[in-house]
C-alpha cells in the first residue's frame, strides 16, 4: 500500500474515472462509522496513527462532546491496489435519524456505500432507513459487519439478517473490528472490486454538483462538488445555474480530511472550491456549476428536506439581532435542512421561527449557534405543524398510534409499522423508547401526512399573564394532565424569586391547573464577612451573568432552558 503525505506530489491528472471510486459509510447510530473512517485514513496515509487521531471526520465541537456525527465530512483516500494507484473519496454520514438529510445528499455524490451493522446489535431502524436511501439512488452496497471483536458479537446471526431483510447474499458480507483494524483491508478491496466507477467523461463540459457548503469567514463560501464531467482549474470563470452568477474560481483541491489546494479538479472526482462567493445565498446545495463558455444542463438537485419540528428563536436582547441573523444564515448555509420565517413576539421582540427534522436536529442547530457563531439565543416551546379548521365541526377522535404491520427480522428481533401522531413522537418517544427497552428497540419515522383530531390550545400563565411560547396544542383528552405535569416541570425549573410566582395552565379563560413558586430572596452577599468589597463585586458580577441566562416574563425570570426541558417527559 502506498501513501500521499506531501502536498506538492498530488497529479490528479493520473486519476481519470476508471481509477476512482465514490462511496459514504452509512449506519445505525454508534455502530462504527466514524471509527471504521478513522482506519481507512490510517491506513491510506491520511492520518498519522496514533492515539489521539479519533473520529477525525467528527469536526464540530457539539459533535465531539455529543460523541455523535451530525455533518457529513469528505476525506480523499489514496490507495493502491493490484499495482494499480486508486482514489477513493470516502463521505462518513450521521447515524441519528433526524441528520438523515446529510445522508441522501452525500450518496447523490456516490456509486457505492459501506453499510456496517454492529455484530452485536445487528440490523436497527436506521439500518434499514438508510439501506433503503442507497438501494433506491442504486448504489452498490457493501455490507460490513463491525465490533466482531465483542465478547457478545454474532456475526452469524447479523448475516442471516442481513440476508432475510436486505436479501443480499450473506457471503458478501466482511466481518471486521473497526477499533482493532481486523479486515479493514479487504474492505478497502472490496470498494475497488465492488463499486463502479463514477460515470464521468473528462471530455465532457464542466458540470459539477454542490453537494455540501459552508461559510468562511474569511474566504467567502467553500463549495464542496462531485464533478460529473470535464475538469475545472484556478482562474476558470465558473457560472452558478441557480443565481446564473459569473465567478472566478480563486481555490480548489481535495479535502484530506483538511484541505488541500489543487491545480485542477477532474471528472469523477470529489473536492471544494472557493470563487468569491460572499453571500451565503450564492452557493446552494444542490447547484450546478459549469464553465461561462460551455453552458450545460443542470443536475436535478435535491428534494427539499421537510421540517417537522418548528420553534421561535430570538435574541436575548433585540441589539443583537442583526449579529444573529447573520450567524443563522451562516449556519443554514452549512445546514440547509433547516427553514427560516421571519417572526416576532410580543414577549421577545424580532426573530425568526425556525424548522428542524426532529428536537436532537434543533438542539445541535441551537449548540453551533453559540460555539461556532457565539450568539445567545432564546429558543421557544417547539411544535409540530397543525391544519386547524376554524369552526366546531366535530373532528374525528382519533389519537392513538395505529400497528400497520409486523416483520419478524430473526427469532430476537421484530420491526413494527405504526401510525402516530407526530406530535407524540418528536419530543422525547426516543428517549422513553430506549430507556424502556434498555436501549435494545431502535426507531425512525416517515411523514405520513395530515389526520384529523380533537385538538384544543392551552395557554401558560405566570401571575396571570399568558407566555405565548409555552402555549401548545394538546388532544382533548390529555389537556388535564399535561397541564398539570407542565406547571410542575416549570415549577422545578424556575428558580424562587423575590415574590410568589403563580404557574396556572388554562384552557380559553378556564385555569386546569396551578402550581405557587414561593418567595425566596437570594442574598449572594450572605457569606462575606468583613465587607471586602472585591469580593463582594465579583459575586454580584456572578449573579448579574446569571441573569443574562434568563427571560424577564411579566416581572418574572425565566430560564431560557425552561422552554424547552418543560415539554420533556421525565417518567
Ligand atoms: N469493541 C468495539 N467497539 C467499536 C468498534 N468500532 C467502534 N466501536 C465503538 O463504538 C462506539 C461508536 O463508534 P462511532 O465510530 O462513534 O460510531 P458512529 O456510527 O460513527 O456514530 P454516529 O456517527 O454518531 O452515528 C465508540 O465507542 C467506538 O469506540 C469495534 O470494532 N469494536
Amino acid at each position: 500500500m502506498s501513501t500521499h503525505t506531501d502536498k506538492e506530489s498530488i497529479d490528479l491528472s493520473k486519476f481519470p474515472a476508471d481509477r476512482i471510486r465514490n462511496f459514504c459509510i452509512i449506519a445505525h447510530i454508534d455502530h462504527g462509522k466514524s471509527t471504521l473512517a478513522d482506519r481507512l485514513l490510517e491506513m491510506t496515509g491520511a492520518i498519522a496513527k496514533t492515539e489521539k487521531n479519533k473520529q477525525v471526520l467528527d469536526k464540530l465541537q457539539v459533535e465531539r462532546e455529543r460523541g455523535i456525527t451530525v455533518k457529513a465530512q469528505t476525506a480523499s483516500l489514496f490507495y493502491s491496489h493490484e499495482g494499480e494507484q486508486y482514489l477513493l473519496n470516502l463521505i462518513d454520514t450521521p447515524g441519528h435519524v433526524d441528520f438523515s438529510y446529510e445522508v441522501s445528499r452525500s450518496i447523490s455524490a456516490c456509486q457505492g456505500v459501506l453499510l456496517i451493522v454492529d455484530a452485536n446489535q445487528g440490523v436497527q431502524a436506521q439500518t434499514v432507513a438508510n439501506f433503503y436511501l442507497a438501494f433506491e439512488a442504486q448504489l452498490a452496497i457493501i455490507p460490513v459487519i463491525n465490533k466482531i471483536d465483542l465478547k457478545n458479537a454474532d456475526p452469524e446471526r447479523v448475516e442471516s439478517q442481513i440476508e432475510k431483510v436486505f436479501d443480499i447474499p450473506r457471503e458478501e458480507c466482511i466481518r471486521i473490528s473497526a477499533k482493532l483494524g481486523t479486515n479493514v483491508e479487504k474492505v478497502l478491496q472490496a470498494v475497488v472490486d465492488r463499486i463502479p466507477a463514477p460515470a464521468a467523461s473528462i471530455d465532457d463540459p464542466f458540470k459539477a454538483l454542490v453537494f455540501d457548503s459552508n461559510f468562511d469567514h474569511y474566504r467567502g463560501v467553500v463549495a464542496n462538488i462531485a464533478l460529473f464531467g470535464g475538469q475545472v482549474r484556478k482562474g476558470d470563470r465558473i457560472v452558478s445555474a441557480h443565481l446564473g452568477k459569473t465567478y472566478e474560481v480563486n481555490e480548489l483541491g481535495l479535502l484530506r480530511p483538511d484541505e488541500h489546494p489543487t491545480q485542477k479538479l477532474f471528472a469523477g472526482q470529489v473536492g471544494y472550491i472557493i470563487a468569491g462567493m460572499k453571500d451565503v445565498k450564492e452557493a446552494q446545495i444542490g447547484d450546478t456549476l459549469y464553465l461561462q463558455e460551455q453552458p450545460v444542463e443542470s443536475l436535478p438537485g435535491f428534494k427539499p428536506a421537510k421540517a417537522m419540528v418548528f420553534a421561535g428563536m430570538y435574541p436575548m436582547d433585540q441589539s443583537e439581532y442583526p449579529g444573529l441573523r447573520s450567524a443563522i444564515e451562516r449556519l443554514t448555509l452549512n445546514d440547509s435542512s433547516v427553514t427560516v420565517q421571519r417572526d416576532s413576539s410580543l414577549a421577545l421582540g424580532a426573530g425568526w421561527r425556525l424548522g428542524f427534522l426532529g428536537l436532537l436536529h434543533m438542539e445541535v442547530f441551537n449548540q453551533r449557534l453559540e460555539q461556532e457563531y457565539n450568539a445567545s439565543v432564546i429558543v421557544t416551546a417547539p411544535t409540530v405543524p397543525y391544519k386547524a379548521i376554524l369552526s366546531s365541526t366535530r373532528l374525528i377522535k382519533n389519537r392513538r398510534a395505529i400497528q400497520k404491520n409486523m416483520v419478524y427480522i430473526d427469532d430476537q428481533r421484530v420491526m413494527m409499522k405504526y401510525l402516530f401522531p407526530l406530535n407524540e413522537i418528536v419530543v422525547d418517544f426516543y428517549d422513553l423508547l430506549k430507556s424502556m427497552s434498555s436501549g435494545y428497540a431502535s426507531f425512525d419515522y416517515e411523514n405520513a401526512g395530515y389526520q384529523a383530531a380533537d385538538l384544543i390550545k392551552m395557554d401558560i400563565l405566570l401571575n396571570g399573564r399568558p407566555v405565548e411560547e409555552l402555549t401548545t396544542i394538546v388532544h382533548r383528552d390529555r389537556a388535564y394532565s399535561s397541564g398539570k405535569a407542565m406547571c410542575e416541570r416549570l415549577k422545578d425549573s424556575i428558580p424562587r424569586q423575590m415574590f410568589e410566582i403563580a404557574v396556572q395552565a388554562a384552557i380559553g379563560s378556564k385555569v386546569i391547573a396551578r402550581e405557587t413558586i414561593k418567595a425566596y430572596r437570594k442574598n449572594v452577599l450572605a457569606k462575606c464577612y468583613g465587607g471586602d468589597i472585591t469580593r463582594k463585586m465579583k459575586l454580584l458580577k456572578k449573579q448579574v451573568e446569571g441573569k443574562k441566562k434568563m427571560r424577564l416574563i411579566g416581572n418574572v425570570q425565566v430560564p431560557k432552558d425552561a422552554f424547552i426541558d418543560v415539554l420533556k417527559r421525565k417518567d
